[in-house]
């Protein structure tokens, strides 16, 4: 990834102390260590039981609960996602991942608990606050809009922009410069993501995968730290899935942490560092992707009744439970 094309650099991490910023780098005594690797080493020798406690925890969530009804949708006791890696979140359907990712960034709003980004108390922020903190997030079903170019697309994923404000909108110079920085950052993001050819077309003609790309690219515009996507490889094809996993494990390599939702185990296995399991509502477990994938609680939580199927059914049911129907070329 060359320099010039980065995003807006990670900041305010606790552990970051002489930090360039600019390279995802974490200076510790003597020696330069990305904060990649600093949220690595963090993770190793951690116990493998729901709510552990992180060394270097982006976000914490306690007590998070949100029923519909008489369905409790989530009741999360505890919960820690680790600086500067990237972490999944997986669980059968209906478990609550989708409704955990809505309360942490202000697209609901749960009935009790507590919640912090950066040590920050998000409870009552708007998603739009959130996103300004710097936590973004993705959808299952991409929310590009149709009847929007796709540079249009990237320029409403900027905020905080001058021109919003009404006395910076009576001074047509600073917004005018701004104007210019926001699209010269989103040209930037769309070279990265390789859809540079392709903004002046409306983003409804763009495939299922080039949507998830775009979405990617519009969360960038804000600079965030952390990085959620939910489902981000689905209804995505074969091909442009191995591209989309580089330029998540990119974002990682930048200093920016990731949570994402997905059933995709190949994905899951292959690029994070650490997998928390949902079922029910709750954080049932938690670990390495390799050991997770063997952990009993997982395998019962995805077969239920079935507590005599062989371990290595636990892909088979995950896979067939999720098949893609909608693939489609990029
Ligand atoms: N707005 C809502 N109104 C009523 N029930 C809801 C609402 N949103 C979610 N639910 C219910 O809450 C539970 C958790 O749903 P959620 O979508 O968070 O699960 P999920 O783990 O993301 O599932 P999937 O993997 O299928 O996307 C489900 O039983 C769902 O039907």
């Amino acid at each position: 990834m060359p320099a010039d094309t980065s995003p807006t650099p990670a900041t305010g991490s606790t552990s970051m102390s002489g930090s360039t910023g600019t390279t995802g780098t974490a200076t510790t005594t003597g020696a330069t260590r990305s904060v990649a690797d600093q949220g690595r080493a963090d993770l190793q020798g951690l116990a493998t039981e729901p709510g552990v406690r992180k060394k270097d925890p982006i976000v914490v969530a306690t007590d998070v609960r949100r029923t519909f009804g008489g369905l409790t949708a989530v009741d999360v006791e505890h919960v820690e996602i680790q600086r500067g890696v990237i972490t999944a979140l997986i669980g059968p359907n209906g478990a609550g991942k989708t409704t955990f990712f809505n309360l942490l960034t202000g697209f609901d709003q749960p009935d009790s608990g507590s919640w912090t980004f950066n040590g920050t108390s998000l409870k009552g922020k708007s998603a739009y606050k959130v996103a300004r903190l710097g936590m973004v997030r993705t959808f299952q079903l991409t929310k590009v809009l149709s009847k929007l170019t796709v540079l249009e697309n990237m320029r409403m994923g900027a905020t905080g922009q001058r021109g919003e404000r009404f006395w910076a909108g009576a001074l047509p110079f600073l917004w005018k410069s701004q104007e210019q920085e926001i699209t010269a950052r989103a040209r930037e993001l769309l070279g990265r993501f390789k859809l540079d050819a392709k903004e002046e077309d409306f983003a409804g003609s763009l495939s299922g995968g080039q949507r998830k790309l775009l979405e990617m690219a519009r969360a960038l515009m804000v600079g965030p730290e952390l990085v959620m996507l939910d489902e981000p490889m689905a209804g995505v094809n074969p091909a442009l899935k191995q591209s989309l996993l580089g330029h998540v494990k990119s974002l990682r390599e930048e200093g920016m942490s990731v949570l994402f939702v997905e059933h995709d185990m190949d994905m899951v296995r292959d690029i994070s560092d650490w997998v928390i399991v949902m079922a029910q509502g709750k954080v049932i477990a938690e670990g390495p992707p390799r050991s997770i994938m063997t952990d009993q609680r997982v395998i019962d939580a995805y077969l239920g009744a079935h507590h005599d199927t062989d371990i290595s059914e636990l892909e088979q049911v995950v896979t067939a439970e999720h098949e893609q129907p909608k693939e489609e070329t990029a």
